[in-house]
């Protein structure tokens, strides 16, 4: 990808440094402090999924990631690397259309279904921090068809995404069925306290280089609020970072690998076993960023609330049940802030 000069959002405001991107002091990323990835993020290797033997000593490494640090990496995840690469690029063809045509997805208005938007962060004196990003987020199924949501050009896009799609609902439901393998439970004890039409959205986040990456953020801290997330970073540049034992790590893109995330509503169904990490995204001076996150989250009927299987023995809930619906409001009311959302359902 070639780095522009400067990158044209589709709110028709031309990206520059203004103040509007400064973070205050105690806010900025302190990149220098941020350490190398290392052996906390584990590569899990998917490839013994179907073999009964192998998969044993999957549940084990999935059920100990997602324990420890709640994102790992997978490999032969079963997602065709040429549908991977060819979304990305179109994605990215998407970024580059003229502002005017991304404009009409523009909206501050977040019950949209399909939107682009910029994330802030408000500060203390309520400020707000625009972040070095732009979002475009929409729907997506993998079984029915959604292409209507979809924009039309670039003329592949409605194609690839949902060849994606498909491929992604494919390898959720198989780390829902050994995640709920890894907490104890029965393989089909996660899908079915989510399964009950379920919210699937997407949201494409573009970083175009930044002059001054340590005085910005491309998306700020925060937990993902869905019960599970794919995200798909673009090769060859670094950007993601996760929280563990209060220091920063990056999660450099593997090529060929997906980053799994857990998200909130899985840390509150496991009664706090399973984590849901928190992470950011960084900017950097060279090259144009993209990620795709692929989220998967329950309904707003749907009550979550710790599995009772695993209340059992001396392990009283650390959250009480609430309706998704809820805790949306509660994410809402928390908007612009480093959001602490499910505590607020804490016993
Ligand atoms: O760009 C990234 O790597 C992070 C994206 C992310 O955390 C999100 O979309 O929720
Ligand atoms: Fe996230």
């Amino acid at each position: 990808m070639e780095a522009k000069k400067s990158f044209q959002l589709a709110n028709n405001t031309h990206l520059c440094l203004s103040q509007d991107f400064i973070l205050p002091k105690e806010k900025r990323p302190c990149l220098s402090h941020v350490s190398p990835m290392h052996s906390s993020l584990s590569i899990i290797d998917l490839k013994g999924y179907d073999d009964d033997e192998c998969k044993n000593g999957l549940v084990q490494d999935i059920s100990k990631a997602c324990k420890q640090l709640g994102m790992f990496q997978v490999i032969n995840h079963g997602v065709p690397h040429d549908i991977c690469q060819t979304l990305m690029v179109t994605l990215h063809e998407f970024f580059q259309l003229p502002s005017e045509e991304r404009a009409l997805f523009f909206t501050q208005d977040h019950s949209e279904s399909v939107k682009i938007f910029n994330y802030y962060f408000k500060c203390d004196d309520q400020r707000k921090v625009t972040m070095w990003s732009e979002t475009f987020s929409h729907p997506w199924h993998p079984t029915q068809d959604f292409t209507h949501h979809l924009p039309n050009n670039p003329p592949q896009y409605r194609e690839v995404f949902s060849a994606y799609a498909k491929e992604i609902g494919t390898l959720m439901n198989r780390l829902l069925r050994l995640m709920s393998q890894g907490l104890g439970l029965e393989e089909d004890s996660l899908v079915k306290r989510l399964e009950d039409r379920p919210n699937f959205y997407s949201q494409a986040n573009y970083y175009p280089p930044c002059p001054e990456p340590e005085l910005t953020m491309g998306l700020n801290e925060h937990n993902d609020i869905t019960a599970l997330t794919i995200l798909q970073q673009f090769d060859g540049v670094s950007g993601l970072q996760v929280k563990y034992d209060g220091k920063w790590i990056q999660v450099d893109p593997i090529p060929g690998a997906l980053v799994i995330i857990l998200a909130d509503q899985m840390q509150v169904l496991s009664n706090g076993m399973y984590k849901s990490p928190v992470h950011r995204a960084v900017t950097n001076k060279r090259k144009p960023r993209l990620s795709l996150a692929m989220f998967y989250a329950p309904n707003d009927e749907t009550m979550i609330g710790p599995i009772e299987k695993l209340m059992n023995g001396g392990y009283p809930p650390i959250y009480r049940s609430y309706k998704y619906k809820d805790y949306m409001e509660e994410y809402y009311r928390q908007e612009g802030k480093c959001r602490k959302v499910k505590e607020v359902f804490e016993v």
